[in-house]
């Protein structure tokens, strides 16, 4: 009887189970539907609009703002298809919504929302519902799919009073966060949308003005939140952040590559990814330097260097400059160049832009040094010139090439390029000796990522100077003004002579505006000056002095003071996240304490977040790494980790290293997802020798099975299983990096001592 009761309520909940699947895949293909014809009709419009070719300017307008704005749409789109919808909330009130990654709304009148966007107010009990505050909801349920097909459920009951059952209750609620933990990786970030944790949610949603620093030790989780957090911002305050964009700050050209799909999977197309060797536009860092050049550079004191470097090529004649003017010779000296130099230095402008007011002023000099020869009364000393005798003295002047030699040798036209170059030629006398042998390097175009702060910083004290970019505007402009004449006069020759007529015969005007009649070339060529289809990042990119609408910083740890100065000064606004790890700390030229970087710029004025949980190392793996930083600082406290997998690391002892390595990589290759080895730069090509399929190379393939990186190079990445070669050769934090990049599995091989710390763990990890 008992038995056949029990029999009787598994086939039921079989059935449930069944029909509750089936439910939410027809729910599933009714919103591909509408995707599908959403898709269809933006594709049309684009193509469409596309097809008018060049009408006139207003409907050329109207045609290139369409295909943006529906193109953004179809990048959404397209972006998102197969991962559409992921999750639902049942209200106690009977209401449900279904969550996804954008929100999609049906074709009726009211548009009532079919899918809700997780960015939406609504969607946030998703993220922070508990049994104890339930928000509202009776229950929770995460979908999983597998392109357009549903393949589980998993419900958690909310309402603890609720006795309806489904047959997919996931008891601890955790069943979908441990899967994706447990995922084989691919070589690229995915998106955590599904389940992101209330801790995560917090810091992704918060306000966003201000700065916000958010730490958390490896894998809590902080690159995931940053991301998500640009996506939601851009949600929330699309109108501003569309405008003035969003940059993203991560450490390394790999790492971008890395996180590079996140957000364009969570629909969000227009954010600039660049690292700070990137953020000064024309230049590319391809050079590396030295710790101590990179430490010595990154020094907040090297603002002032800089400006001192320039003040030295504002010269002074040593003793005299002689021009030869009109049969005579001028002799400019010191005393007369140090009143020109002091006037035009109060102007307080950059460099090059105050050149016009010292020119100015020099010219004035010559000018009275003259007038004074020539127009002297012999008798009285009064001066016979009048005002028109000398503006001819001063225009003759002007026109000869000796005063201009003068003017370029006191007070030369600068490029950033060539000033900074040319002080890391010469640095003596700026720095100490000890710091100017670190950084000086002959006059070259192979950037480091640490002049580029120098860079930005020269291009502020010079300013721009911008005479060629003026006159090659003003020839553009004057160029679209004949070009917007030209498009009127064809308008106005092709009306049709019935329109010609009667505004000719009607005394108001007439009845048929055509552009000629709103609209002169001057505005018409304005118009045509706005058509400057680039998104809004991509103008960023090509500016040196935007403004971005938000700053993210990743790894923020790294970023020298030099490197803040510059970041600052794109984020007049000073909206900024900032999230690191100060354990993590590689570069030299690192700050130590968020205090320190964020007080010249807002005070005390930020606010402080910790991310305490570690969803990518295992615990087992954990205890290795920890115990490497515990040698250095007893009190470190690391992140706990959520998940241990039992499986412990191993530290081995090699004689013949890269025949060992090519052992471990067999033995901890996982059949799917990808491996690390994590080796100091100089063994790169013995190794790849052994390895099948890897390469040595500055940039490597993160979605290749095997790949082979340095420690700095691993930094933000992650890897199913990791083998750590000859730990004792990097420094405490790089150590710790490499030893927690692993989600499965980690091995660590040495030829000779271990770090202190892993010696003792590795008595009871082996
Ligand atoms: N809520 C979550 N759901 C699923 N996966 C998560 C969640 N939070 C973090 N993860 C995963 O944990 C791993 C580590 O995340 P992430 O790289 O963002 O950490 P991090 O704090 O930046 O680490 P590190 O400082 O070591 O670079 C990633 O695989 C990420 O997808």
């Amino acid at each position: 009887m008992r038995a056949g009761a029990e029999l009787s309520n598994a086939n039921s909940n079989a059935e449930f189970h069944d029909k509750e699947l089936s439910r939410e895949q027809e729910f599933i293909d009714g919103l591909y539907a509408r995707v599908d014809e959403l898709r269809g009709g933006t594709e049309t419009a684009v193509a469409d609009a596309l097809a008018q070719g060049s009408t006139p300017m207003q409907a050329r307008l109207e045609r290139d703002v369409l295909v943006a704005e529906r193109s953004g749409l179809l990048a959404a789109l397209n972006a998102v298809d197969g991962s559409l919808c992921f999750g639902r909330l049942d209200l106690s009130s009977g209401t449900t919504h279904h969550i996804g990654r954008i929100g999609i709304r049906a074709d009726d009148a009211e548009r009532t929302p079919v899918l809700i966007d997780w960015r939406a107010p609504v969607a946030r009990p998703f993220y922070l519902a508990t049994g104890h505050t339930p928000m509202g909801l009776r229950r929770r349920r995460h979908i999983t799919t597998e392109g357009r097909t549903v393949t589980a459920l998993h419900d958690e009951i909310l309402d603890l009073g609720d006795q309806e059952r489904t047959g997919h209750e996931d008891p601890t609620g955790d069943a979908v966060l441990l899967a994706a933990l447990d995922a084989a990786r691919t070589g690229r970030m995915h998106d955590i949308v599904q389940t992101i944790q209330a801790e995560q949610d917090r810091v992704i949603r918060a306000p966003h003005r201000g700065v916000m620093v958010v730490e958390g030790g490896p894998g809590t989780g902080k690159t995931a939140v940053a991301l998500h957090r640009a996506a939601y911002l851009l949600y929330e305050h699309r109108e501003l952040l569309a405008r003035r964009a969003v940059l993203i700050v991560g450490p390394n050209p790999a790492f971008l590559g890395y996180i590079g799909e996140v957000l364009p999977s969570l629909g969000e197309t227009g954010v600039l990814l660049a690292t700070v060797g990137e953020l000064y536009p024309g230049v590319r860092a391809t050079a590396a330097d030295t710790p101590e050049a990179a430490e010595v550079k990154g020094r907040i004191a090297m603002a002032d260097v800089l400006a001192e470097v320039v003040r030295d090529r504002q010269a002074l004649p040593d003793p005299v400059v002689a021009i030869e003017h009109d049969r005579d010779v001028l002799m400019l000296d010191a005393d007369l160049v140090r009143v020109a130099r002091d006037r035009t230095r109060e102007a307080g402008l950059p460099h090059n832009v105050a050149r016009e007011h010292f020119e100015g002023y020099v010219l004035n000099i010559l000018t009275d040094m003259v007038a004074e020869r020539i127009g002297t009364d012999p008798y009285d000393g009064s001066n016979l010139l009048d005002p028109s005798d000398i503006t001819q003295i001063r225009d003759e002047l002007a026109e000869n090439p000796e005063v201009w030699d003068a003017i370029d040798q006191l007070w030369p036209r600068l490029t950033p390029q060539r000033l900074v170059a040319d002080f890391l030629a010469g640095p003596d006398g700026y720095l100490s000796a000890e710091d100017a042998d670190a950084v000086r390097r002959p006059v070259t175009r192979a950037w480091t990522t640490a002049d580029v702060p120098l860079l930005d910083e020269a291009a502020e004290l010079l300013g721009q100077d911008d005479r060629v970019a003026r006159a090659r505007a003003e020839r553009e402009r004057a160029e679209q003004v004949a070009y917007a004449q030209g498009v009127l006069e064809v308008s106005y020759a092709s009306r049709t002579y019935e329109f010609e007529d009667k505004e000719e015969n009607d005394p108001d005007g007439s009845e048929v505006l055509s552009a000629h009649d709103v609209i002169d070339a001057e505005r018409f060529a304005e118009r045509h000056e706005e058509e400057d289809r680039r998104s809004a990042a991509e103008r960023a990119a090509a500016d040196r002095t935007w403004a971005f609408g938000h700053i993210i910083v990743d790894e923020a740890q790294e970023l020298s003071a030099m490197a803040w100065r510059m970041l600052m000064r794109r984020s007049p606004t000073r909206s900024m996240t900032l999230v690191g790890d100060p354990a993590q700390t590689g570069e030299a030229g690192g700050v130590g304490s968020w205090a320190e970087i964020l007080q010249p710029y807002v005070e005390d004025r930020w606010e402080h977040t910790r991310l305490a949980v570690n969803y990518r190392t295992p615990a087992e793996i954990m205890d290795l790494a920890v115990a490497v930083l515990r040698a250095e600082h007893p009190d470190f406290e690391p992140p706990g980790s959520v998940r241990s997998t039992g499986v412990r690391p191993w530290v081995r002892a090699a004689d013949d290293l890269p025949a060992a390595v090519a052992e471990a990589v067999a033995e901890l290759a996982p059949a799917e997802g990808r491996l690390a080895v994590i080796a100091p730069r100089d063994l790169h090509g013995a190794l790849a020798a052994r390895l099948d399929g890897v390469t040595a190379g500055a940039e490597p393939d993160l979605t290749r099975p095997v790949v082979l990186l340095d420690a700095r190079q691993s930094k933000g990445l992650e890897f199913d299983a990791v083998l750590v070669v000859e730990p004792a050769r990097y420094g405490t934090s790089d150590l710790y990096v490499a030893l927690t990049r692993a989600t499965q599995r980690l091995g660590v091989l040495h030829t000779g001592e271990l770090p202190a710390g892993l010696a003792q763990a590795a008595a009871g990890a082996v």
